[in-house]
């Protein structure tokens, strides 16, 4: 059965000017892969914070499921350089036990790293440290905001296969930021583009065929991810049957269901 874990009904967020975030309706399932993609300002950011409970809304609702838990990968982490610090100490200031934490590490592929300082780590051990402190909450929705930057092509795609694997073991829902567009069609469900409203939404390979689209990327940036039309017209539901497919919803100010 499917399972809500949180539903944004006509949110809009403004600062000074016009609205950054403009008339979203989103939801979101356990099960679900939903990355947001966008141009630079788009509200990427705005959006999942507001999903979380970080950023007040200027208007419009949002439902969380109450027993939801949140794990969150921001997209900064500021560590005061000065500060020794371990990886050990900063995923048990979580709270979650020495186990736990280890547990969560080993989920990541990077146990080793345990007695490691959080000050040494490559651009790739440090995202799946974050990752780790995310998972150490046993998370119901995992929220990343662009989980592989500083991380190499190679290290990317093992970091969105491990996504998708967390993704099955715990049974969570996952939405994320990314740029780098190859990697969202081939490793999401589904596809959100974003510049302050929907532009378009569905399945990755009918994505980047939408006028809005190519209107947002460009002619050139949908071409080269033509090699992905050959997509999954179905999904499959917990037990594995074939479920009904959802086409791509093209135009503005429509929301993703
Ligand atoms: N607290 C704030 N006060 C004022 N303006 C803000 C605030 N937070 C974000 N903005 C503005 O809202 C717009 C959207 O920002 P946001 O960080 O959500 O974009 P983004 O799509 O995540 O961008 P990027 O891809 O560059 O990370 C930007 O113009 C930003 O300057």
């Amino acid at each position: 059965m499917t399972e809500r874990l949180v539903t944004l009904s006509d949110v809009c967020v403004r600062f000074d000017g016009p609205p950054v975030v403009d008339h979203i309706n989103l939801t979101l399932n356990r099960g679900d892969i939903v990355t947001i993609i966008g141009p630079n300002g788009a509200g990427k950011t705005t959006l999942i914070k507001s999903v979380l409970g970080i950023q007040r809304i200027t208007s419009g609702t949002i439902w969380r499921n109450p027993q939801a838990r949140i794990g969150y990968v921001p997209q900064h982490l500021q560590l005061q350089p000065t500060l020794p610090l371990s990886v050990r100490r900063f995923l048990m200031l979580t709270g979650e036990s020495a186990d736990t934490c280890r547990q969560a590490l080993a989920q990541t592929g990077v146990e080793h790293l345990f007695d490691a300082s959080v000050h040494h780590l490559s651009g790739g051990e440090k995202q799946r440290v974050l990752l780790a402190r995310a998972l150490a909450r046993s998370p119901d929705l995992l929220v990343l905001d662009e989980p592989a930057q500083g991380v190499d092509i190679n290290g990317q795609a093992a970091l969105y296969d491990l996504i998708r694997a967390l993704r099955d073991r715990l049974n969570c829902g996952v939405i994320m930021i990314s740029h780098d567009l190859h990697l969202v069609m081939a490793a999401t469900d589904r596809v959100i583009c974003l510049n302050q409203h929907v532009c378009c939404s569905g399945y990755p390979a009918d994505i980047s065929t939408d006028p809005a689209f190519i209107e947002t990327f460009g002619q050139t940036v949908a071409e080269s991810l033509a090699v992905y039309h050959h997509h999954h017209n179905h999904r499959h539901d917990l037990h594995g049957d074939v479920v009904e497919s959802q086409p791509a919803e093209g135009c503005s100010h429509h929301g993703v269901h």
